[in-house]
């Protein structure tokens, strides 16, 4: 197996607080990763750490199967990377913000610069300045920016934020397309769950500074998390009987007086006839099949579902 990217320990403390504790990532050469998390999850601080703007506080990060150190100009150089907002110089054409970024990264193919207007369906527009540009454009520009100089790694910071679901569609077309068509190995963030399922081969979940999960989709897609769901008049009297009756730790207590029990053994005769005995009503029991967004859903609530 060939990693392009992986973290060990990786740790960035502020004023005392740990906003990403001991996370190990591992990237493989030619997919595309997708790191899932609340806003606060630190998704962001951990690619800026990857593309040196942040220092780690402990861990460390090896690219391209070398260390990365304050002075891995080579390794940056082989990174296409938006980070947070994109920033450009506004009063300038997109074109000559593309040459400039060419020339701040020492790429002297400027043939490049048309390829990747080209690739993000920017070409014929270049010309205007980028305060003309919608969001939905600078946010392609920002694209066509981070492949221009032909990166091995590209790192995208929700790179979705604030596009119509049309241009989310062919961001996302685009993105496949890279990685598909021209190798890149596409680190990707986002905070909806849609967004990385539809286009992550393995995703990251994060939430609290910490990596809860990193997981194939193809793992998850044979995974059937089957669960049985009860109806009761009290949930969480019938989810105390069955974790402390029964012994029963994968109890979720849902919206609407329900309860969810995974990957449970014991026989739903001897739940029922154990709910009834402490005088819990039952309106319902089904055995159904989770969602993807269940999976994660109950991964970020520390439930214990094992990928
Ligand atoms: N420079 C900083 N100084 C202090 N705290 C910071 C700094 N940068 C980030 N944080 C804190 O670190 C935590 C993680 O932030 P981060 O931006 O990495 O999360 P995120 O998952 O990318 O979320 P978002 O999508 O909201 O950016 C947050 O609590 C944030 O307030």
């Amino acid at each position: 197996m060939t990693y392009i990217l992986r973290t060990k320990q990786l740790t960035r403390t502020y004023r005392g607080k740990e906003v990403v504790s001991n996370v190990n990532l591992n990237i493989k050469q030619g997919e595309i990763y997708g790191m899932l998390g609340p806003n606060g999850a630190g998704k962001s601080t951990v690619m800026k750490m990857i593309t040196n703007l942040v220092k780690p506080t402990a861990g460390e990060i090896e690219i391209f199967g070398e260390r990365l150190t304050d002075t891995s100009y080579r390794q940056l150089g082989r990174m296409g990377t938006i980070i947070e907002n994109p920033i450009f110089y506004e009063k300038m054409t997109a074109r000559d913000n593309l040459d400039l970024h060419c020339e701040y990264m020492g790429y002297h193919n400027k043939k490049s610069i048309d390829e990747a207007l080209e690739l993000v369906n920017l070409k014929g527009i270049e010309k205007k300045a980028v305060k003309e540009f919608s969001l939905g454009m600078k946010q392609r520009l920002a694209i066509a920016r981070a492949i221009t100089t032909k990166p091995e790694l590209l790192i995208l910071d929700e790179p979705i934020n604030g596009l119509d679901p049309l241009g989310i569609k062919e961001l996302r077309d685009l993105f496949k397309m890279l990685c598909k068509q021209y190798g890149i190995t596409i680190l990707i963030s986002s905070h909806i769950l849609g967004e990385i399922e539809l286009i992550a081969d393995t995703i990251a979940v994060m939430n609290d500074g910490k990596l809860l999960q990193e997981v194939s989709m193809d793992h998850i897609a044979k995974q059937t998390v089957e669960y049985i769901e009860i109806t009761t008049n009290d949930s969480s009297k019938a989810a105390y009987v069955l974790e402390n009756h029964l012994h029963i730790s994968n109890v979720r207590v849902t919206d609407g007086g329900h309860i969810r029990i995974y990957d449970c053994h014991i026989p739903q005769s001897e739940m029922l006839k154990l709910l009834v005995l402490h005088d819990v009503e039952i309106d319902g029991v089904h055995k159904k099949k989770g969602s993807l967004e269940d999976y994660f859903l109950s991964i970020l609530n520390g439930g214990g579902i094992v990928a």
